[in-house]
Parts: structure tokens; C-alpha cells; sequence
């Protein structure tokens, strides 16, 4: 057989030239490229194979690796997992800062491979500079805290293993049933030692993403189900987003009466001016989407994984009287709430689903239209929140005095509220731009608030809620739809925990809009602590002589070369808004707003970890609260 004499890394890189992916009668490279920040682990050993021959691949120098880890998974996420880019880092630190960026492909099921370089192999050197050294084995590494946040781990020590791991990695990343993070950590000493591979190992591979049919049992009880029921209820989740099922939602939403609520994942796969959207539901979610989940009869959860924030899926329903059906190419996920599963291809199965329930119409009626018009009604008045000095009541009730909101006003010289500005900007953008968020309480008010009228360009990372992904993620997004606006939409504190990616973004030319809500503080975690009977403690920016901090976010960018705002009130941020979009630079506007005006919750329930016992009474008062509602909730 022939071989081609090659380095461990110069195979890799090779063998990522040579991936394809076959989807609906469309063949096209999977992997698009890498981002690299280089150190001792991987510089000569994969940076050199780059250096050498990177193919096709685009090259990008990320400048933390957490943060071009998230810009891996906002642009797979975005291209709907049909496309990756490769993430390379050093070993030892470099490794360990991938950790919370596999969880959050992980827990999003975004296909990602990750490429950590390992210690050395021969351990000659050992502790090589980076490792760890544990005593109990030579064994472990850094690299063995990614185990529990990869869909598929390895660790190459011989430059033969590749050949079977990188078929094992591809194997699952483009697998919608199982797509997550794939692993392979190579030893440094490895990523440079030369192999004679097999020529056959390099030859074109085209990975079949083939829809899953489901069966004539599955589509028959399926149909059985929904035409039994009164008042059946769609939950669109992100697997309904990448099956690309909306036209068939909307044609069977529309001919059978079915209302659609979403799941932060799901959301904007149907567009939220179709008159069956009655928008998120769960904790982060609408009164109208809450109150038909508490009517309706059955749920028919496509592509959902339930989480307890975004669907409150242990309480929100009426379980006597409710069934389940899941229709999820996971058939880990069809399992859940005691459901009737098909495990198969959302798009697919409704679209074998629709001629099966001719005549099919539910009881919700005016119900829907009537529901949609009171949360429409409710957003207005989000709309419209201004603050007094006087006498304010704020969303998030009976936390802080006016006193307290007076000095905040003063502090960060503002008296715009969340709401307001949240709504403003939705107002303004051109609705083709993509908008994107993932922790503190913008996310509820995204989910709540945005109105998506172009079908996928909202982009919610909240299986992880991971602070910090909306930069990076937004950058990513940019390298997906290069000639559409991207507006990250960031709290203060996520702002702080990590941005790096600004910096690659401007390096790059890749345009990015941040729209950064300072409100000086862990404002969310602040309500949920004062919600649950607590104080006011450590969640606010306070100095040690207790004064607010007001950081210059402005000042900060315009250092790295982006064009910026600083507004607080309507009027000047839709200003800012118009002129950052004739901007060809990366923009950020600082949008000073006020604690606690943020949206409140809409009659869902979210378990949480309150004291059994303490030295407040408020605090006794929610944890017996919360034990009376569990006796409520289902147990699994
Ligand atoms: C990496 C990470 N660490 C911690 C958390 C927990 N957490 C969730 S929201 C939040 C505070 C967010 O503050 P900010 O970004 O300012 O948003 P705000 O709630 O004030 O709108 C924290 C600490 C998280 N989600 N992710
Ligand atoms: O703990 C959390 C609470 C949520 O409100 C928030 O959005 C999320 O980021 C989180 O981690
Ligand atoms: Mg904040």
C-alpha cells in the first residue's frame, strides 16, 4: 500500500482538508478552519504542519482560549452544525482554559473539535513546563478535565492513533443524535514525530447527514396522540432550528390550530410575528406562552431538551392531565417526562406527520390570537418604562429602596431602563442583523422581548449560560454571514469576565457590535438572592467604602480600536445605533441602565438551592415555600 511519510500534526491538518458533509443534496467542506493561540505544545509541532500546508483551512489567531473556543461554537451553531472550525491550543493552562467552553458545546450539542496539545509522550522531559504532576499516576494530565465536557475524548501518545480517532471524531460531530465537542489531545512530542500513514487515510470523505425517518409505529401513535387531544402545544427547540423545519411548523401549526412556544435554542426558527408564536416559555419566558402550557394537553417537544430554566418543564404542566410527545433525533432526549418518542428528524417526521391528521383541528381557537395580543400588550408597556426619582416601582419589586435607586441613577448618571432600551434596539436594527446573548438577565429579556422577524438570526447560547460567549460568540456568528450586522448583547459583568475576542475581531476586520447593559452588577443574581429571602451581597459593583463602581466600558474599547457610544436615554442610543451600522470598524455602545429593570418572571417556577435553615426568617419562609411547590412538581 502506498504512504506518505508525514508528522503526526502534518496528517492532522491534511486529514481536516479532506473532511465533507453531504446534507440534502449538498456536498460541501466541514471543517472551515482554526483558531490557534500558540505556545510550547502546539507551535512546532501543529503550528509548523500550518505553516507548512494549512489547505483550504482559514487561519485565526484567537487571543484567549476560551474565548475562540465560544467563536468555534457561535459559528457552528449558526451554520446549523454543518460547518466547524478546529481549535488548537498549548498544553497544561492553554488546555484548562477550553474547559468552559467544551461544557458549553457540550451541553448545546455544537460539534466542535478541540485539539489540545498534551505532555510528552516519551515523559523524558517530565514535568515538562505546564504540567501538573500528579503523583498518584503519570497518567493524568490537565487534559483529563475535558473528559466530562467531550461528546468524544482521546489522547494520541503514537502518531498511529490518529487515524482512528480523528474517524471516531468525526463520527460524532456529524451525527445530529449525539453532535458535541470531539477531543483529541495530542502529546507535544508526538504532534512532531513523523509516520509513514497509508495515502487511502487522506483520500476525499464525505459524512452523510442523512435525515432520520421515523417509523410507522412512532408516526401512528404520533398521530393518535395529537388527534385525542384538545389542546396540544408545540415547544420548538434548537433541534427543530437544525432540522430547518419551520415552513412545515407554520403549515401544521396553522392547519390544525397548534400554538408554538420556543425554547431559547428554538427561538426564531419560526418567525415572531407568525400569529401562532406565543414566544419563549419557562422562567425566561412569556405569561401567554406559561399560561397555554398550563392548558394545553399535550406537549409536543421537537428537538427539546427540557431544561428546567427554558421550559420549567418539572412544573409548568398540569401532569395529571398532560401527556408528552418528543420527537428528538437523540433518543436520549425522546425518553424524558415519560414521553411517546420518535427518534427521528424533526422536519421530516412533520412533514409524514400532517397528511396523517386531515381534519385535525384543536380547541384553542381565539385562544391563541387572544393570548398573543396580551403579551404584546405587556411588551408595549415594557416599552415605555421611565424612572422618577420620587416614587418608582421597578420590575424587580421591593429590593431596593428609592434611595437606593436614586444613588444608582446618580452613580452611573443614567435613568434608562432595561426594558426600554432592550426594545428600542429591537425597534431600530435592520431585522435581517443577528442578535446574540447567553447569561445575566438579558437572556429573559431577549427571550421575552425580541420580536425575530427574520427566521434565524436570534442566537441564544443557554445550555451553558456561559459568561463570556457573547463577544466571543459574536465573532463567530460574523465569520458565518459576513455581510450581516452582528449586535452582542452583554451585561457589565459578563463584559468583564471575558472579551478577548474584540481584539480578533478587530485584527481580523470582522465586524462586531457590542451593546453592553452596565448596571454595575451581577444584576440577575442579584434579584434571584433578594428574591429568595436573602440581602443585598456581593452581587453589586461596590468599592470597599461601598460607592458604585462606574467604569469607562467606552473609554476601555475605543482603546482597541472600535468606534464607541456612551448613552443613556432612547433617543441617544438609537442615534448611536444608526451611525455605529455606517461604522466599517467594530462598535460598542455603553447603555448605563438601572438595577432592577430588567424583566420580572411570568408565573413560572425555578427549583433552586435555598437555606433549610439560616437566620432569616424571609429565608424560612421561601425554603418552606419551595417544599410546598416540590410536592407539586413531577420527581424526574
Ligand atoms: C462563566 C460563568 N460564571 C458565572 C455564572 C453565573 N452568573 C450568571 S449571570 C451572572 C451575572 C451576570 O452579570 P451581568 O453580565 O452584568 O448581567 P446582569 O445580570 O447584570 O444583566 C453570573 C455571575 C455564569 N453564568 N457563567
Ligand atoms: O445562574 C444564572 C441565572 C440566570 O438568570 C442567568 O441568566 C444565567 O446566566 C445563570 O447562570
Ligand atoms: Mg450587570
Amino acid at each position: 500500500m502506498r504512504t506518505i511519510r508525514l508528522t503526526t500534526a502534518q496528517a492532522l491538518i491534511k486529514f481536516l482538508n479532506q473532511q465533507y458533509l453531504h446534507v440534502d443534496g449538498k456536498e460541501f467542506h466541514f471543517v472551515e478552519g482554526i483558531f490557534t493561540v500558540f505556545g510550547h505544545g502546539n507551535v512546532l509541532g501543529i503550528g509548523q504542519a500550518l505553516e507548512q500546508d494549512a489547505g483550504h483551512l482559514k487561519v485565526i489567531q484567537g487571543k484567549n482560549e476560551q474565548g475562540m473556543a465560544h467563536a468555534a461554537i457561535a459559528f457552528s451553531k449558526e451554520m446549523l452544525r454543518q460547518k466547524i472550525y478546529a481549535v488548537t491550543t498549548s498544553v497544561g493552562p492553554g488546555s484548562a482554559n477550553l474547559v468552559a467552553a467544551a461544557g458549553t458545546a457540550l451541553s448545546n450539542n455544537i460539534p466542535v473539535l478541540f485539539l489540545p496539545a498534551d505532555t510528552f509522550a516519551t515523559r523524558q522531559p517530565d514535568p515538562v513546563l505546564q504540567q501538573v504532576e500528579q503523583e498518584y499516576s503519570a497518567a493524568v494530565t490537565t487534559n483529563d478535565a475535558l473528559k466530562p465536557v467531550s461528546r468524544y475524548w482521546d489522547r494520541i501518545t503514537r502518531p498511529e492513533q490518529l487515524m482512528s480517532s480523528l474517524l471516531r471524531a468525526f463520527e460524532v460531530m456529524t451525527d445530529p443524535g449525539k453532535a458535541g465537542p470531539a477531543t483529541i489531545c495530542i502529546s507535544q512530542d508526538v504532534e512532531g514525530e513523523a509516520y509513514d500513514f497509508q495515502e487511502a487515510f487522506f483520500e476525499k470523505r464525505i459524512h452523510y447527514l442523512d435525515r432520520q425517518l421515523p417509523t410507522e409505529r412512532e408516526l401512528t401513535g404520533a398521530a393518535e396522540l395529537i388527534k385525542m387531544s384538545e389542546k396540544p402545544l408545540i415547544i420548538v427547540g434548537g433541534g427543530a432550528k437544525y432540522s430547518q423545519a419551520r415552513d412545515v411548523l407554520i403549515a401544521l401549526s396553522e392547519k390544525h390550530a397548534i400554538p408554538i412556544v420556543e425554547t431559547q435554542a428554538g427561538k426564531s426558527t419560526v418567525e415572531s410575528t407568525f400569529i401562532n408564536n406565543l414566544g419563549g416559555m419557562g422562567v425566561t419566558g412569556t405569561l401567554s406562552a406559561n399560561k397555554a402550557a398550563q392548558q394545553a394537553d399535550l406537549i409536543i417537544g421537537i428537538g427539546t431538551r427540557y431544561t428546567d430554566f427554558v421550559t420549567s418543564s418539572k412544573t409548568a404542566f398540569s401532569f395529571d392531565q398532560t401527556k408528552f410527545l418528543n420527537i428528538n433525533v437523540s433518543r436520549f432526549q425522546a425518553y424524558k417526562l415519560d414521553a411517546f418518542q420518535v427518534v427521528a428528524d424533526a422536519k421530516t417526521t412533520l412533514e409524514q406527520l400532517m397528511p396523517m391528521l386531515e381534519g385535525y383541528r384543536s380547541n384553542f381557537g381565539e385562544d391563541i390570537p387572544c393570548l398573543k395580543e396580551e403579551w404584546l400588550a405587556e411588551r408595549h408597556r415594557l416599552s415605555q418604562v421611565s424612572f422618577n426619582r420620587t416614587e418608582y416601582d421597578p420590575e424587580i419589586k421591593n429590593h431596593f429602596s428609592q434611595v437606593t435607586l436614586n444613588e444608582y441613577a446618580a452613580a452611573l448618571e443614567t435613568e434608562f431602563a432595561q426594558t426600554t432600551a432592550l426594545v428600542a434596539i429591537n425597534d431600530t436594527i435592520d431585522p435581517a442583523s443577528y442578535v446574540i446573548g447567553s447569561a445575566g438577565s438579558l437572556p429573559g429579556d431577549l427571550q421575552r422581548l425580541w420580536r425575530s422577524e427574520v427566521p434565524n438570526t436570534y442566537h441564544l447560547e443557554y445550555g451553558y449560560s456561559c459568561m463570556g460567549y457573547e463577544v466571543s460568540g459574536a465573532l463567530g456568528i460574523k465569520l458565518a454571514h459576513p455581510s450581516q450586522e452582528v449586535y452582542a448583547m452583554v451585561g457589565d459583568g459578563s463584559f468583564l469576565m471575558l472579551h478577548s475576542e474584540l481584539i480578533t475581531a478587530i485584527q481580523y476586520n470582522q465586524k462586531i457590535n457590542l451593546l453592553l447593559f452596565d448596571n454595575s452588577g451581577f444584576g440577575c443574581i442579584n434579584n434571584l438572592q433578594m428574591d429568595n429571602g436573602g440581602g443585598s451581597y456581593f452581587c453589586e459593583f461596590r468599592t470597599s467604602d461601598n460607592r458604585i463602581l462606574n467604569i469607562d466600558y467606552a473609554k476601555v474599547v475605543e482603546g482597541y480600536g472600535a468606534k464607541t457610544y456612551r448613552v443613556n436615554n432612547k433617543e441617544d442610543l438609537i442615534h448611536a445605533l444608526e451611525d455605529a451600522k455606517q461604522q466599517t470598524c467594530s462598535t460598542l455602545i455603553e447603555i448605563k441602565v438601572l438595577p432592577k429593570t430588567m424583566t420580572a418572571g411570568y408565573e413560572a417556577w425555578w427549583n433552586v438551592g435555598v437555606a433549610e435553615v439560616s437566620n432569616k426568617e424571609s429565608v424560612q419562609q421561601v425554603y418552606d415555600a419551595k417544599q410546598k411547590k416540590l410536592q407539586e412538581a413531577k420527581q424526574y
